[in-house]
């Protein structure tokens, strides 16, 4: 068994415990369930856009606890202010530490941001709980998935307005759960199985992936020079957790990372 199985086993049992405790007719009465959605698409395609999607993650199975002081209104308003087009904020609890009250407070501090829920989906029920919270995006990872509940969750997500992240991470995902129902598609460089982490699998991935999807390289992120020969290679987004989430000021870590981007500091 895998961490990944592991994972979605016990995301299963927790997503039957939620709905037993609040139903989908109560979610669709809270608040943000009809505020408008912010496009994860247009912040990361706009002319001059950083493309960092900046994540609030405090701990992970591989590193164990990456911050354990960080909260995340501020940590998110942190990383707008210095630069992110688009936050992703970690909703499991068991693995990663994050909570949806997270999601809730980066919501409430950046109210003109896309923000994506990172979390394992793999109910209907998750999608109408992160349109309740304040999300903008979901997470569709093709390795808890078969094809048909992509399209499936895509559709419903859709139809709530929400955009959707498809995460693949080699060429057969690729070919056997791309489906033109996703925005977005993800590459995570972290093989969730093993943990092994190579920055080179979005390089090699990214020709297979038609220019009408938003590409975004997810993961093992450190450096301005592989986010600009990713930007090269066709990636519009770039997903960074760790290199910022690991120091003591997670906001000026992203605010050095764009001014390598944008020049103004060279890169040594
Ligand atoms: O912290 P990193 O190496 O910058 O990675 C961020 C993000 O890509 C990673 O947290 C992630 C990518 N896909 C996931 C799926 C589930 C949980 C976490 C993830």
């Amino acid at each position: 068994m895998t961490i990944l199985d592991k994972i979605v086993a016990e995301k299963r049992q927790e997503v039957a415990r939620c709905e037993a405790e609040t139903s989908v007719e109560t979610l669709r009465t809270q608040p943000d369930f009809t505020r408008p959605i912010i496009s994860a698409r247009a912040a990361l395609t706009a002319a001059g856009s950083t493309g960092i999607i900046a994540e609030f993650k405090r701990r992970s199975p591989s590193k164990g606890v990456i911050n354990g002081t960080a909260e995340a209104g501020a940590t998110t308003a942190g990383y707008v202010a210095a630069g992110a087009a688009v936050l992703s904020v970690l909703t499991d609890e068991p693995f990663f530490g994050g909570t949806p009250a997270d999601l809730r407070a980066a919501r409430a501090a950046c109210p003109a941001t896309p923000i994506l829920r990172k979390d394992f989906i793999v109910s209907e029920y998750q999608i109408t709980e992160a349109r309740a919270m304040g999300a903008d995006l979901i997470l569709l990872i093709a390795s808890c998935l078969t094809p048909a509940e992509v399209r499936q969750f895509s559709e419903f997500a859709h139809g709530l307005g929400l955009e959707v992240l498809l995460e693949v991470h080699d060429e057969a995902e690729l070919r056997s759960h791309l489906t033109d129902s996703v925005d977005l598609v993800g590459v995570n460089n972290r093989n969730l199985a093993t943990f092994a982490t190579d920055v080179d699998t979005s390089a090699r991935l990214a020709a297979g992936i038609p220019s009408h999807f938003v590409r975004v390289a997810e993961s093992g992120l450190q450096h301005a020079s592989t986010i600009l020969a990713l930007r090269e290679a066709g990636y519009r987004g770039f997903l960074i957790g760790e290199t910022f989430m690991k120091t003591a000021d997670p906001a000026a870590a992203l605010a050095g990372l764009v001014a390598e981007l944008s020049g103004s500091v060279s890169a040594s």
